[in-house]
């Protein structure tokens, strides 16, 4: 059985603080959270980038149409960069034709340049995103430039996009790690994300790439950044690669950032990051919030049905303990 939490009541009975230790020290936790965190569901893109096998579309296209029923806000339904980097992603305009669209959900795209900004225009995107780094080794080996040529490049799709209304998300890679050059400096990731912004992304997105954060460390990241970016317009991006993706939501909520990004069954992985595991699972950060009240808008059993649904496709156990629990796993 799904577990679903109410705590204000009990919250508010506790007259006696010295004898209900436990459930004081769960008002302090909770005092300052978000009512409403907002969920990237990057499954289809993140989550699909680095399958060594083809997926075909039309499983693609299930999974997204899936993912909009379970009332995942956004959804990140693939990438318009090169098919030579990254065939996975090839389909993209089909992808972005065949999918239902459902009324109030974004459909965003990766866009690394006008090239691939225009395409994904062609076909519908309502949102786009490009995608920097803190590293500069991980640039050139993820969009062959340095960061400053690719911020120039992002410039013109933040021009291009303004003309026509369209949403632009930024992300910083590497923000806690690089497989390169390993420690990174929040100081560096601030000022990327802060260009970022300047151009006019609208929320940047925090990639812990590699997955090797920790709640201090994220602690850390965010009150920096948050010097030059707007809490508010902070999203985190966590891959679970060493177990610690929860724990750093956790720490972010707590610091006052409201959107996380996650993957559908735990899927993920970049092409230019060897090693780095999936993203952090959209059902167990919907059970997380779930578990302290916060909504996300989410219908956690359709949820766990689109993450069976794109395991069982691509013959993959899911990542997800929720599902696993739930025994919704392959
Ligand atoms: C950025 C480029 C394109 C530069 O690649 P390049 O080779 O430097 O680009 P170019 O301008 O010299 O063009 C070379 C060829 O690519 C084509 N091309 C050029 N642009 C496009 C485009 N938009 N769409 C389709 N084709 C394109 C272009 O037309 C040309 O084709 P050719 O003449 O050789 O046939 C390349 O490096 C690339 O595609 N990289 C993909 C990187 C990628 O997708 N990485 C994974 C996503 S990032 C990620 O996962 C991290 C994130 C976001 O999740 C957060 C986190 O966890 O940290």
């Amino acid at each position: 059985m799904l577990q679903s939490l109410v705590i204000a009541d009990d919250v508010e009975d506790a007259d006696d603080a010295s004898s209900t230790s436990d459930i004081v020290c769960c008002e302090t936790d909770l005092a300052g959270l978000p009512s409403f965190v907002k969920i990237v569901e990057v499954g289809p893109r993140d989550g699909l980038q680095n399958e060594a096998g083809v997926v075909p579309t039309e499983v693609k296209v299930e999974f997204i149409n899936k993912l909009a029923e379970a009332g995942l806000p956004v959804i990140e339904a693939t990438s318009f960069v090169s098919p030579k980097w990254v065939p996975q992603m090839s389909d993209h305009r089909e992808v972005m034709k065949q999918i239902d669209r459902r009324p109030g959900t974004v459909y965003s795209a990766l866009t690394p340049n006008l090239k691939g900004f225009e395409a994904a225009m062609e076909v519908g995107a309502n949102e786009v995103a490009i995608f920097g780094a803190a590293s500069e080794t991980f640039s050139r080996k993820n969009i062959n430039c340095s960061i400053r040529e690719s911020l120039q490049r992002f410039k013109e799709v933040t021009e291009a996009a303004k003309e026509v209304n369209i949403p632009v998300r930024g992300y910083v890679s590497c923000v806690l790690g690089c497989p390169y050059e390993g420690d990174v400096k929040a100081e560096k990731v601030a000022e990327v994300a802060k260009e970022l912004l300047d151009m006019g992304c609208y929320e940047i997105s925090l990639g812990d790439t590699i997955g090797v954060g920790t709640p201090g460390a994220v602690k850390h990241l965010v009150s920096v950044v948050s010097e030059v970016v707007p809490l508010s317009k902070i999203a985190v991006h966590c891959h679970d690669t060493y177990g610690q993706a929860l724990a750093n939501i956790l720490a972010a909520l707590q610091m006052g950032v409201s959107v996380f990004d996650s993957s559908s069954a735990g899927l993920g992985g970049c092409p230019y990051a060897k090693g780095a595991s999936g993203n952090v699972s959209t059902e167990d950060v919907v059970y997380m919030m779930n578990g302290l009240a916060i909504n996300t808008g989410v219908d956690i059993h359709k949820l766990i049905d689109a993450g069976h649904f794109i395991s069982t496709a691509i013959g993959r156990r899911t990542s997800s303990k929720v599902a696993q629990a739930t025994k919704c796993s392959l």
